[in-house]
């Protein structure tokens, strides 16, 4: 298949400006230009540079380059301006339920944090948007109003309503993060943000048809993990506005139907036939927001188009899973070896996307049944019980005790260590909860996980990726806590509880040490933020914030600040759990991490004002 570039523009999606400018370098992050908002309407922006380029024999410098962009470009982030949310109070509710004092005053500072992370999109975004930018057409079109009037200045995707981005060079929505941003700011009280958010993503979804990885028309064409349903699930817990669900049924509908149509594939197992989804995208080219880091990659790695551009998918793929990179996506000789030019993500059947798409028919079901739609709630009644067949017999292993990703290419179970190993136990796609269970605990001990101090590992592979070890993301411990804390095990439901003490504690130890809240840690050291990937460490955090928050609001009646392993409990007849814990004495967070962390937390701040 031969697919259009991401989106239609040929200033941030595809064309020689940005070739140009982006193989040269100009700036440290790739991300920066794409996100910069043209001063003139993009036809006057090309014939001045298609001039810059005739003049310089199309071999500018550096800093003709920068002389360009700095006149016909504003800043990344000029499309913002400053918003006070009108729902923001100083003292919500749950903070009154944190029992430790410091944990309580950490509830409120987070509480804080969203008026930072808070973004409102100026009136003049809207007016200049065109809505239908990401369908690609191969020449320029007369749009009604004449060229020029109507063209697209940004490459931000305009929202009606203000969001909560996850901060750092995030500046922008993404899909799976508002999941856990909208759980905290649920917490806060803030409903009308949270409805706002919906809205936005009710109306995109209305437009493109699905949800973007992020708010960016160059992520048009891959989406990210589907939790749009379990977001409105959220909403609807909190306030019962069933007026707004049964206004936006056919959307959520619409949603999950993007995913059935354009993601699944047919497994064979045992002689029979099952169908499951996987992550792909549908453009050609490299990612716009880390073109040099694509092109080099491919240029040193692949000698043909065909090679290239299949390299493209593959890495497009993988962002759509929110693992970008990941070992979790390599498959050399049927392993998990390998670098990024093993990434054959379109191959993997991955235990979360399916147990997430399983959670959305339930959804589904529970909403009409609120509705009084009943053949509907029938009808996803059976789309969900034929998932879970399917789930289970592709991947549910009865002899290793877990769900596991499956290699579609080799046909092959992948049997590594995945948080998202057990996400099943989360969105309660299993068929016999009391032996997978048992199953699961036996399972997790052998893997020893919680010999890592500072968190749950993302994998057990040190491959300098973002997404592997050890770096510990959050919403893979709240996947873990939570499906660990939904069964009705005491050993399951005690071990979420340890998970919860290490991550908290390790999340307060570097926002004691350092003043921030980091999208990543390290599992290795309490305290200590995580590293590798194609990007700086980043500080805000969205998701952070909201993992920690419900983790305070759950917990808060019996978490201490006070670290176990360095001060003795005092609760009588109290014992860590052996079976699982073989964890050694903790290490204390270097000084590296404390000085990236303050250099973190100024560039934020810093580009927080500006944008
Ligand atoms: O610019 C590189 C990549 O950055 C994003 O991915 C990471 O940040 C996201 C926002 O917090 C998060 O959702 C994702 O899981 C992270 O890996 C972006 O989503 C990628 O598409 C992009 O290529």
């Amino acid at each position: 298949d031969s697919y259009p570039p991401p989106c239609s523009s040929n200033v941030y999606c595809y064309g020689e400006l940005l070739h140009t400018v982006q193989m040269k370098k100009i700036y440290h992050d790739s991300k920066t230009f794409v996100d910069m908002k043209m001063k003139q309407p993009p036809n006057e922006t090309l014939e001045s540079f298609q001039a810059l380029m005739k003049r310089t024999t199309s071999d500018p410098t550096i800093e003709e380059l920068e002389n360009f962009l700095s006149e016909k470009f504003e800043p990344a982030g000029s499309e913002f301006e400053k918003w006070d949310p009108s729902d923001w109070i100083k003292h919500p509710k749950f903070l009154d339920d944190i029992v430790d004092t410091d944990f309580r005053e950490w509830g409120k500072q987070l509480n804080d944090l969203w008026k930072f992370l808070g973004r409102k999109m100026k009136d003049e975004v809207g007016e200049h948007q065109e809505l239908y930018s990401i369908i690609y057409v191969p020449h320029p079109v007369i749009v009604p109003g004449g060229l020029g009037e109507h063209q697209e200045l940004y490459s931000i995707i305009y929202v009606p309503h203000p969001v909560i981005v996850p901060g750092g060079r995030f500046r922008e929505f993404y899909y799976w993060d508002s999941y856990w941003i909208i759980r905290g700011l649920l917490l806060s009280e803030m409903y009308t943000t949270v409805k706002g958010m919906l809205g936005n993503f009710f109306s995109i979804v209305e437009n493109y048809g699905c949800i973007p990885n992020g708010g960016r028309i160059y992520y048009a064409k891959r989406s990210q993990p589907p939790m749009l349903l379990p977001m409105m699930k959220s909403y609807l817990d909190a306030t019962n506005d069933i007026t707004f669900l049964r206004d936006n049924i056919d959307i959520l509908e619409r949603e999950f139907d993007y995913w059935m149509t354009n993601h699944t594939i047919s497994v064979e197992k045992d002689g029979k036939r099952y169908t499951l989804a996987r992550y792909k995208d549908a453009s050609s080219g490299p990612r716009p927001e880390s073109y040099w880091e694509d092109v080099s990659s491919a240029e040193e790695a692949f000698r043909t188009d065909e090679e290239r551009e299949a390299y493209y998918s593959e890495l497009k793929a993988a962002a759509e899973s929110g693992w970008d990179f990941s070992s979790r996506w390599f498959i050399q000789n049927a392993t998990n070896k390998g670098t990024l030019i093993d990434l054959k993500t379109r191959y993997i059947i991955p235990v979360d996307l399916n147990s997430i798409l399983f959670w959305n028919a339930r959804l589904l079901v529970d909403f009409y049944t609120r509705l009084n739609i009943t053949e509907k709630s029938d009808k996803y009644r059976s789309i969900a019980d034929e998932w879970l067949e399917a789930v289970t017999a592709v991947l549910w292993h009865d002899e290793v005790g877990a769900w596991l990703d499956y290699d579609s290419m080799n046909e092959v179970k992948r049997d590594y260590f995945y948080p998202t190993n057990v996400a099943p136990l989360w969105t309660g796609c299993y068929k016999d909860k009391e032996t997978q269970v048992g199953k699961i605990m036996k399972y997790l001990q052998k893997t020893q996980i919680m010999g890592n101090l500072g968190g749950i590992p993302t994998t057990l592979e040190h491959s300098g990726e973002q997404w592997d070890y050890p770096n510990a993301w959050p919403p893979l411990q709240y996947i873990m806590i939570m499906g660990l804390d939904n069964t009705d095990d005491d050993w399951a439901k005690q071990l979420a509880f340890e998970m919860t003490e290490r991550w908290v504690r390790s999340n307060y130890k570097a926002f004691n040490e350092t003043g921030a809240m980091y999208e990543k840690y390290d599992a290795t050291v309490p305290g200590g933020h995580g590293g590798g990937g194609e990007y700086e460490i980043q500080v805000g955090f969205g998701w952070t914030n909201g993992v920690i928050m419900e983790l305070l609001h759950k917990y808060g009646d019996r978490l201490t600040a006070r670290d176990r392993f360095t001060e003795p409990d005092s609760r009588p007849n109290y014992q860590s759990d052996s079976r699982i814990n073989v964890a050694a004495a903790a290490p204390t967070s270097s000084v590296k991490h404390i000085l990236t962390g303050f250099v973190a937390l100024l560039v934020t701040f810093v580009a927080g004002y500006i944008g």
